[in-house]
């Protein structure tokens, strides 16, 4: 199922590579030849470079985009807070030079809770009355926006288009969005992305977009990373080529609107900013979505998560998650990421005299679960489900549910089983000891309803899970001397 049928055609084109420098545009004869910054640029636009990296970043890390465009980016009023419980007003009496303004609309509170426990959540509700930004929650996270060092974990649901002439942007971090439910049409200042589940879409940090809901409301997952970028693991011993291949990694081609003759001089077009996690609206005349053609290696980009090349064990042993991984986020310290994306496909499980699901384990990095579709092999029980979430933090024991181990450790290990067909889990592993917030924690699962939390906390999730494993050790009996 998974990358091969979709309930919409994919409507845009792209550009194929990982990490490429992309070049396009819309309009024949419009980037320049050997240079960025022509005195001037073709067809009358402007050249503004878009900076992803700092500028003296090493070469194989540096990543920005030159884009030709009809006004720069900086022709906009002032960005005031936005008012509480409607974002794309601003509040005029809310002052830009407080630390946080009266009315201001905060994204979460910074108070995070940490907690040692496991925590599960049911689904999370949809939300028909929310667009994409009013509709993403902070579940989780470590870190601050404002030291570019951490990570943000939220889930979106939402039901309604963003408004027209309305665009966001985090300064915060980049966003890797998983849908779990419903298309995404995400039209970037960079170009258009169509995002279904089954695929994952980067937005970095500071690119324009406006999300429309062509198949209706949508649920989904974000890590937002407040520090560095996303990369390929390197792949080691398996060679050249697996796991997921740069080549299926797409990128917008260049896509401009025209604005309207007659709305010339009018503020008609609002945009939103997520600045160190409050919420900012600016005004200006104009759409952020006119370049009409750019070059570089920061941009926005998808992948379907059906062409990644799985690799496990053919011998023995269950191996590390790690093989699962998509993209990383590297820290400073070699192969400890500030965040793995860590699929769990449908693949063929094949390990001889072994138990074969995850191993009971407790581990240094936290890991944040979500479920795409299906089921997830490690829990036979019902209570992880599509749209819910786990969290397993820093040295939280955790592993297979009563009833996966007592299938794994009976099941016939000498005959290959097709796992999670249908089905497709995820993990956010990150190496931060994860808060989570108020809003994920208030309500209990069953508590629907409330404004102020999501009424999904599971509260028998530990003991659902494991509370009914049972003892089976057995002392062997002495060994009698035959003597007598
Ligand atoms: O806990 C989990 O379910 C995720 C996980 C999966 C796996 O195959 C090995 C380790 C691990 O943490
Ligand atoms: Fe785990």
């Amino acid at each position: 199922m998974i990358g091969t049928k979709f309930e919409v055609p994919d409507k845009y084109r792209y550009q194929n590579g990982f990490g490429n420098h992309h070049e396009t545009e819309a309009l024949p004869e419009t980037l320049p030849v050997g240079m960025n910054s022509p005195q001037k640029p073709a067809h009358g636009l402007y050249t503004e470079k878009l900076s992803g990296t700092a500028f003296t970043a090493p070469r194989h890390e540096n990543l920005q985009t030159w884009l030709y465009r009809i006004l720069p980016s900086s022709v906009h009023t002032p960005f005031r807070p936005c008012k509480d419980g409607s974002i794309y007003t601003s509040d005029e009496k809310g002052s830009v030079h407080e630390s946080v303004g009266a009315g201001s609309h905060q994204v979460e509170s910074p108070r995070w809770n940490y907690l040692p426990n496991q925590l599960r959540w049911d689904p999370f509700d949809l939300d028909k009355q929310a667009d994409w930004v009013q509709g993403t929650r902070l579940i989780a996270g470590a870190g601050d926006p404002t030291l570019k060092s951490g990570l943000g974990i939220s889930v979106y649901a939402a039901g309604c288009d963003m408004p027209p002439q309305t665009a966001y942007f985090t300064a915060d971090g980049d966003l890797l969005i998983v849908p779990q439910q419903g298309v995404l049409d995400v039209q970037t200042e960079l170009g258009k992305l169509l995002v279904r589940p089954g695929e994952i879409a980067v937005i970095p940090r500071g690119i324009r977009h406006r999300v429309t809901l062509p198949s209706g409301p949508v649920r989904g997952y974000i890590l937002e990373l407040y520090q560095g970028h996303f990369l390929l693991p390197e792949l080691g011993p398996i060679g050249s080529n697996g796991l997921a291949n740069a080549r299926d990694f797409q990128a917008p081609v260049a896509a401009f609107d025209e604005e309207d003759d007659r709305e010339r001089n009018t503020l008609n077009w609002t945009i939103v900013s997520k600045f160190a996690n409050r919420l900012f609206v600016a005004r200006q005349t104009y759409t952020p979505f006119d370049v009409v053609a750019w070059h570089g290696t920061y941009y926005p980009y998808k992948y379907d998560l059906g062409r990644f090349n799985t690799i496990g064990t053919i011998s023995h042993d269950h191996p590390d998650p790690s093989v699962f991984t998509v993209l990383t986020a590297p820290s400073s310290a070699h192969g400890t990421a500030v965040a793995d994306f860590v699929i769990f496909p449908p693949r063929w499980a094949v390990a001889g005299g072994t138990f074969r699901p995850p191993w009971y384990h407790r581990n240094t990095m936290s890991e944040f679960m979500g479920l795409i579709t299906g089921q997830y092999d490690g829990k036979a029980g019902t209570g992880f489900r599509a749209g819910g979430a786990s969290l397993h933090n820093v040295m939280g024991a955790h592993g297979p549910d009563r009833a996966t181990f007592e299938r794994a450790s009976e099941e016939d290990t000498a005959v290959p089983v097709r796992i999670g067909d249908g089905g497709l889990a995820f993990m956010f592993e990150t190496m931060f000891m994860l808060g989570v917030s108020e809003w994920a924690l208030r309500g209990a699962a069953g508590d629907d309803g409330r404004a102020d939390g999501c009424g999904k906390l599971q509260a028998g999730y530990n003991s659902e899970a494991w509370q009914g494993l049972e003892r089976r050790f057995r002392r062997p009996a002495p060994e009698t001397s035959p003597s007598g």
